[in-house]
Order: C-alpha cells, then sequence, then structure tokens
C-alpha cells in the first residue's frame, strides 16, 4: 500500500480572524514560513491558542489566508478543495463516529464519500479494522466500544483513505498512557508503511520526541522557536534536549509578559 507523495510549502502566512463579540482582529498565525517534505513525521508542540488548529484548518482549506500562501504539490487546499478530496485524513481528540454506524460502517465513511465501490469500501475497511485489531468489533457500535478502541476506530477510519497527509490533533492526549504509548506507535508504523506524511499536535513533549522525525515548536502566533530534526539527536541526549525545548517555551511566554 502506498500514497502518492506532496510536499507542503508554508510562505509568509498570516491569518488574522475578527472577533465577533468584541469586533477586535486575532492574529492567529502571523508570517509562518516552513517547508514539509512529503513522507516527513512532523510533531508542532506550543502553548495553547498559538495557532496550531487554525494551521491544520488552513491545510484541510476550512480557512483560507489573510495574506501568504499555502500549497501542497503545488495546490492550494482553500482554492482546489475538490482536488484534495480523499487525500488528506485527520484525526482529532474526539473519535467523531457516528453513533448510529457499526465501527465497519464508520470506517468506511470517508470511502463512501468519495465514490469508492462498496465492495471496495468494505473491504479496505475491514483490512484497516484488522491491522488495528478491531475485526471482532466490525459490527459493533461506538457505545460498545472503549474510548481507546473508539480511538482506533477514527485511526483505521483515516487510514483506510490511504492519505498522502495525516494530520493529527492532540489525537492520543486524553487516553491512559499505555493505550496512548500502544495507538502512537501503530500511528507511526501506519504511517511510514503508507509513506504519508503525518502531522501530529501534541501539548506532551514526551509524545512529540516519540513520534516526530522532526519537531517543530510553535510561539504565539506560530512564531516558530525552533525546527528540530530528531535523527540528530541520541536517545542520551533526549532529557537535554527537553529541558531546552521548555525553557525555549518558558523564555517566550516570559518575553511576551514583558511586551504587555
Ligand atoms: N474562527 C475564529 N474566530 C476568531 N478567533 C479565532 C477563530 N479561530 C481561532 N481564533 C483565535 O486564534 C487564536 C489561535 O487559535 P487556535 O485554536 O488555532 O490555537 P491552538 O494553538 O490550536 O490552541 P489549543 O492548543 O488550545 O487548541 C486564538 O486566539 C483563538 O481565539
Amino acid at each position: 500500500m502506498s500514497a502518492a507523495a506532496s510536499d507542503i510549502e508554508i510562505s509568509q502566512l498570516r491569518k488574522e480572524f475578527r472577533q465577533t463579540t468584541t469586533g477586535q482582529s486575532v492574529v492567529a498565525i502571523n508570517r509562518l514560513t516552513l517547508s514539509i517534505k512529503a513522507s516527513e513525521l512532523v510533531a508542532i508542540v506550543g502553548p495553547t491558542g498559538c495557532g496550531k488548529s487554525t494551521l491544520f484548518d488552513l491545510l484541510i482549506g476550512l480557512e483560507h489566508p489573510t495574506e501568504g500562501s499555502i500549497t501542497i504539490a503545488g495546490k492550494t487546499p482553500y482554492g482546489d478543495f475538490a482536488s484534495f478530496r480523499g487525500r488528506i485524513a485527520t484525526i482529532f481528540q474526539q473519535d467523531r463516529l457516528f453513533p448510529w454506524r457499526s465501527s465497519l460502517d464508520n470506517v468506511r465513511l470517508p470511502l463512501e464519500l468519495i465514490g469508492t465501490p462498496e465492495e471496495v469500501q468494505r473491504e479496505r475497511a475491514l483490512t484497516w479494522l484488522k491491522r488495528l485489531g478491531l475485526e471482532k468489533f466490525a459490527d459493533a457500535y461506538p457505545r460498545e466500544l472503549s474510548g481507546g478502541m473508539r480511538q482506533r476506530v477514527a485511526i483505521a477510519r483515516a487510514f483506510a483513505l490511504q492519505p498522502e497527509i495525516l494530520l493529527a490533533d492532540e489525537s492520543f492526549g486524553h487516553l491512559d498512557e499505555v493505550t496512548a504509548v500502544e495507538l502512537r506507535r501503530t500511528f507511526v508504523e501506519l504511517a511510514r508503511e503508507l509513506s504519508s506524511t503525518a502531522i501530529l499536535i501534541t501539548h506532551q513533549l514526551e509524545e512529540a520526541m516519540a513520534v516526530g522525525d522532526r519537531i517543530l515548536v510553535f510561539g504565539r502566533a506560530c512564531a516558530l522557536l525552533a525546527d528540530i530534526r530528531m535523527p540528530l539527536w541520541k536517545q542520551s541526549e533526549y532529557p537535554m534536549l527537553r529541558s531546552a525545548i521548555q525553557n525555549t517555551l518558558q523564555a517566550n511566554e516570559a518575553d511576551l509578559r514583558l511586551m504587555r
């Protein structure tokens, strides 16, 4: 199984929102420039409200840039929305399964939406449920599954698309540590197998270090504070790296407080 490869290019990206309540504008992303190569596994860490989810919304074409550009394989997710159907999959913190659909029917839903023949939908959904260890629960409904199992169905649903790009927003943060470690490992293995570009937002440095080939550390408005290539670091140096990232984030917050 393999997915076609796509590079992501972000140039001078700026996203500003106008708050409906106050009428004031908020800069969620301020002039971010970044390249992500196809098949890279990138973890993003940053404080709450720094613009990570907005960046995801721009990547999936739900928002358009105020200024600057974002392209995937040379096309803009917002402008060329239709051409990205079935090529980008998302996994969120909440499993977002439809309660009235069985595991199998939830997993095959994105394939149904892009018009995959029903036979193929079922076959692919079953294959991925099996890969996630859920073949016996193909006919079960979300209410009959544990939180970890439901998240596994959500992962199967994302991978069943065989996406070029996988976006995971705090996907394992709410699970118990044992389940989170296991699902994180599965996520990395499957992303590598499909050669998908995977971008994972996380609040946990341990998770970022476990998943990423690359860790992007964001400050407010997606200011790129550090771009760390994990293969350049030995495992024995991870504690030092962790403290350096924590210090960078804290120093940035302190700088911002001084500026206010
Ligand atoms: N649709 C919107 N309208 C107005 N403001 C918005 C909108 N979406 C995001 N914002 C603002 O943009 C900023 C960045 O929000 P965003 O949700 O991207 O941050 P985040 O890093 O994902 O936060 P968290 O880690 O808490 O999920 C915040 O100040 C938020 O209030």
